[in-house]
């Protein structure tokens, strides 16, 4: 491997003590912790870790966590109401709902019901549009943790050329965005793009969110470029046991690129780094104060 690694687990530690230290900050000075509610509807088991892993963290940077998990069957309307409960309660700074939620909830139904000073997830559309205008906005917290991890290698990222593979609210539109305000000269590609290979070699950013696994091969990777891999896909290892590996084909990408993010212990992890920054942010804008620099 020629590639330069860039680790996820010093990067999102380094965002952790961060909000950590402003946490503190803000208790001592005024008199506020930031609250984060998570809700999870049913018993994914992916999910549930996941719910898990953000309770843990909120508490260990000294945030207050509620925790809110349902059984699969509730209704949509039920949900409705615990949000409204979310949004009317002031300990309350930023509320999340896990996705996936079970198929006979509507996902945008969800979504628009939280309050958009309280979405740390930044999919409201109110966040969405604000974020597509160059206003300030809460930022989905993966497409955040990308940028952030790019500008460990790369901190002027001004003229470069970002394809961005994936086109969903939570990741591909987003961090497209995000490139943009950056300043490059960004492309989304998706499932209906013509040769899809050779777009992605004209990137010298390549940011893979298909959710695929190893779809995107070394030879689609430009030589020199900057490749990070957002997929976490579960694949047989086994014996019945399962591994996770990325969208990316890491071994033949990482002879090619310059640096690459590794799956696990890359962009994953830096998803709940960036939500502790989110809710640190939206408890800062909710009582009038500047939003802490991350
Ligand atoms: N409301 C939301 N739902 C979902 C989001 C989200 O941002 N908001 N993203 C994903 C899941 N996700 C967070 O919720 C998430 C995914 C992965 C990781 C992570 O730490 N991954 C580790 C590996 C963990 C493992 O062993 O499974 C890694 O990549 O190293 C954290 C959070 C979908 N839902």
């Amino acid at each position: 491997m020629s590639a330069t690694l860039i680790d996820g687990k010093p990067i999102s530690a380094a965002v952790k003590a961060k909000v950590a230290a402003e946490a503190a900050r803000l208790a001592r000075d005024h008199g506020l912790v930031p609250g984060l509610a998570v809700v999870l509807v049913g018993e994914d088991p992916a999910s549930t870790v996941y719910v898990r892993n953000k309770g843990k963290a909120t508490i260990e940077a000294g945030l207050r966590s509620f925790e809110h998990k349902l059984p699969e069957h509730t209704s949509e309307a039920e949900l409705l109401a615990l949000i409204a409960r979310l949004n009317a309660d002031p300990t309350v700074h930023g509320i999340l709902v896990q996705l996936p939620v079970p198929a006979h909830i509507d996902s945008q139904a969800v979504i628009q019901a939280i309050s958009p000073d309280k979405d740390v997830d930044g999919l409201h559309p109110m966040n969405s549009g604000r974020l597509a205008s160059g206003l300030a906005a809460l930022v989905p917290c993966t497409p955040l943790g990308c940028l952030h991890m790019l500008k460990t290698v790369r901190p002027q990222l001004a003229g470069l050329e970002a394809v961005v593979v994936g086109r969903s609210n939570l990741v591909g539109k987003p961090v497209a965005q995000l490139l943009l305000a950056e300043n490059c000269t960004v492309t989304i590609a998706h499932s209906r793009t013509r040769d899809l290979p050779a777009v992605c070699r004209r990137a010298d950013i390549l940011v893979a969110a298909v959710g695929r696994p190893e779809m995107l091969r070394g030879d689609w990777v430009k030589p020199g470029a900057i490749v990070i891999d957002v997929g976490i896909n579960r694949v047989p290892a086994g014996e019945g046991k399962t591994r996770l590996i990325g969208d990316v084909a890491f071994a033949e990408a990482a002879e090619i690129a310059s640096a690459i993010t590794p799956v696990p212990g890359g962009v994953g992890l830096m998803t709940v780094a960036c939500l502790l920054a989110n809710t640190l942010k939206a408890a800062s804008m909710q009582a009038g104060l500047p939003a802490p620099q991350i």
